[in-house]
């Protein structure tokens, strides 16, 4: 059975689109990445999914139960990070955290080791705190009662580079123990490094899901040619994208046949040739140029 099972899944606001037939699913222990640039609908979806808002059609099911009949039930084994999050100001990081363990059956010891680990000050109030420590707060605060299921809306903004290693590693220990995790981002580097798969969505509409793996290495080429002076070659094959010459550099992603590609550079003088696997942001600017 699938953790999550999204099922056709159309939000629209009463004057714009939100997601349109949003279909995928995320398996037990899996880091899910879920990438899409400003507007295109991650938050909707998450939302959605959180029975914060009501789907227009569709439907979706958590751990088999259905998002909108069973939310109650559903949220009880969900740990959730908003993108932004908001308390109130004047309380200390302990009791808020306190509050919140206390709706759950939470030992102390775990929010003290999951702090402790994140290097957060728990004694401080929430207005002293800077915008990466207040994350840090969220984040405690969505592990905290051990949640089967983790799902984190762009979780690592404000987090300095030695923190966001500190938070994946944390990740991976939560997934060791079976937990499913979703992953909201736009910043494809972070997702590369942890997910096992991701969905594409642009527009409000899923336009790819596979492995992070098959995108970044059996798909596309990023091939750059430097040649020598004078030298050119059009390369005006199938398969050739985002094409782009700088000087005597030219790069581009190429999925054609690779004998196509070096037949062409059989006349031409080069200083140097390399042909790589992709960065994950190269596929990505692939499927948004389509
Ligand atoms: N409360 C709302 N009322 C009306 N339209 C909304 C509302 N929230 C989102 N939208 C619209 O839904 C679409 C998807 O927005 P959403 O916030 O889900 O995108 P996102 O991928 O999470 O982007 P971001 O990275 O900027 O948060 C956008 O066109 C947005 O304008």
């Amino acid at each position: 059975m699938s953790i999550v099972h999204v099922n056709e899944l159309t939000k629209m606001y009463k004057n714009n689109r939100g997601i349109e037939q949003v279909t995928f699913s995320i398996e037990e222990g899996e880091i899910f990445g879920f990438i899409g640039p400003n507007g295109a609908g991650k938050s909707t979806t998450i939302r959605t999914l959180l029975n914060f808002i009501y789907p227009t059609s569709g439907s979706a099911t958590i751990f088999g139960k259905d998002i909108v009949k069973d939310a109650k039930e559903i949220r009880r084994h969900v740990g959730y990070l908003p993108s932004e999050v908001h308390y109130y100001d004047d309380m200390k990081v302990i009791d808020l955290l306190m509050y919140s363990a206390a709706f759950y059956k939470v030992s102390d010891q775990r929010l003290k080791q999951l702090a402790e680990r994140l290097d957060l000050d728990i004694h401080k109030k929430i207005e002293d705190l800077s915008f990466g420590n207040r994350k840090k707060v969220g984040i405690v605060q969505a592990l905290l009662h051990e949640p089967k299921l983790l799902i984190l809306d762009e979780p690592t903004g404000g987090l300095d580079p030695l923190m966001q290693h500190t938070f994946f590693e944390v990740l991976l220990e939560e997934r060791k123990k079976g937990v499913t995790i979703f992953f909201s981002s736009h910043i494809l580097s972070e997702v590369q490094k942890l997910c096992d798969r991701v969905a594409i969505i642009k527009e409000g509409k899923l336009i790819q899901v596979e492995t992070v793996e098959y995108l970044t290495k059996n798909h596309l080429k990023h091939v750059t040619v430097v040649f020598e002076e004078g030298q050119h070659v059009e390369f005006d094959l199938a398969g050739v994208v985002n094409k782009e010459v700088n000087g005597n550099e030219m790069t581009m992603l190429y999925k054609g046949d690779m004998n196509e590609l070096i037949a062409q550079l059989h006349n031409v003088r080069i200083k140097d040739v390399s042909i790589s696997e992709p960065s994950l942001e190269d596929v990505f600017m692939h499927y948004y140029e389509k």
